[in-house]
C-alpha cells in the first residue's frame, strides 16, 4: 500500500520510518530539505505535494495545526483516497470541507517510529480499512466520538512527555542514589516497558497490581505511602487537564 505523508517533523518522521518498518512504499513530502534528507533511504522524498499524492491510498498530514488549510489546499485528492490529519485541535470538519478524499481525525504519538503508537480515531462512516491497516501496522488505536478528541490528545498525544517526566523522576533518584546514569537509564526504561506489558496482559487492576508489587513489610510500601500521602497523581492529572483545555483553545483561537 501507498502512503504519503506530508510534514516530516517529529511526528511525521516516526510515522514515515514506523511504516517503513512494515514494507509500505512510503512518500514523504516536507517543503524542507532537511527534514527529508534525514530521512531512511528507502522512502520516495518529494517537495510537491500535488506529486507527492499521486496514486496514494492514504495522505497522512502531520503539519502544525495552523498549517493544515493551506497544505489541504496544496493537493486535489480523489474520493477514493483518504486524507487523514494527524494535527492537534484540527476537527474532522475543518479537514472535510477543504478535501475531496474521505477525511480522517487521527491523534497519534512518537512511538510510531518504533510500531508502539497507540492512536485515537474518528471519522464520518467508520474507520476506513487503509487507516484501520496503517494504524494496526503503527500499534494500536481506538475509535473514539470526535467531542473526546481534546481528552485523548492529551492523553495519548501529549501522553508520551509526561511518562517521560516521570521517567527522568524516577532515573535522577537513582543517579543519586548512586546508580551510573546510562544503567539507571536502562532499568527505568524496561521498568517502564515491563510495567506497560503486565498492564496489557494482566486482568488485574491497577490497584491490584500495585498491591502484587507491595510485599506486606517491605520497601515498596514504603514508596507507596510516599506517593499517596502527597497525592502524586494529581500533577498528573492536572498536566493531562490542562493540555485537554489547550487543544480546545487551539481549535477556537484559529477557528479549525
Ligand atoms: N510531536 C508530537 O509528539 C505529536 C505531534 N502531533 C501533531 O503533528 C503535527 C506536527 O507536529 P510536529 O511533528 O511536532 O511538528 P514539527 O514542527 O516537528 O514538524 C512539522 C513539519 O512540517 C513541515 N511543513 C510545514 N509547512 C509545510 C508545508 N506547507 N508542506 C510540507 N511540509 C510542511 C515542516 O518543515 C516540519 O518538518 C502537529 O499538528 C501536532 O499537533 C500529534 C501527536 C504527537
Ligand atoms: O504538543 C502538541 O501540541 C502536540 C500534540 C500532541 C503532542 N504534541
Amino acid at each position: 500500500m501507498k502512503v504519503t505523508v506530508i510534514g516530516c517533523g517529529n511526528l511525521g518522521s516516526a510515522v514515515v520510518e514506523g511504516l517503513v518498518n512494515k514494507g509500505y512504499d512510503v512518500v514523504a513530502c516536507d517543503k524542507d530539505e532537511e527534514a527529508l534528507d534525514a530521512l531512511s533511504d528507502g522512502v520516495m522524498k518529494e517537495k510537491d505535494a500535488g506529486k507527492a499524492v499521486e496514486g496514494s491510498e492514504l495522505v497522512v498530514v502531520a503539519v502544525k495545526p495552523e498549517v493544515v488549510g493551506p497544505v489541504l489546499g496544496s493537493f486535489d485528492a480523489d474520493d477514493g483516497q483518504v486524507v487523514a490529519s494527524f494535527a492537534a485541535a484540527v476537527s474532522l470538519g475543518y479537514v472535510r470541507e477543504r478535501t475531496d478524499g474521505r477525511a480522517v481525525r487521527v491523534m497519534p504519538n512518537l512511538a510510531g517510529e518504533y510500531n508502539e503508537m497507540t492512536a485515537a480515531v474518528c471519522a464520518d462512516d467508520g474507520v476506513p480499512d487503509e487507516v484501520a491497516r496503517v494504524l494496526d501496522d503503527l500499534g494500536s488505536y481506538v475509535e473514539v466520538d470526535e467531542e473526546l478528541m481534546d481528552i485523548a490528545t492529551a492523553v495519548n498525544g501529549s501522553g508520551p512527555a509526561f511518562v517521560f517526566y516521570a521517567m527522568k523522576a524516577m532515573r535522577d533518584a537513582g543517579v543519586e542514589g548512586g546508580l551510573d546514569e546510562e544503567d539507571a537509564g536502562t532499568l527505568v526504561a524496561q521498568t517502564f516497558r515491563g510495567a506497560a506489558a503486565i498492564v496489557q496482559n494482566d486482568e488485574r487492576s491497577l490497584d491490584e497490581l500495585i498491591d502484587a508489587v507491595c510485599s506486606p513489610g517491605g520497601t515498596t510500601v514504603e514508596g507507596m505511602e510516599v506517593l499517596r500521602e502527597s497525592d502524586a497523581g494529581r500533577p498528573f492529572a492536572d498536566a493531562v487537564g490542562a493540555a485537554e483545555r489547550r487543544s480546545v483553545e487551539i481549535t477556537e483561537e484559529l477557528d479549525l
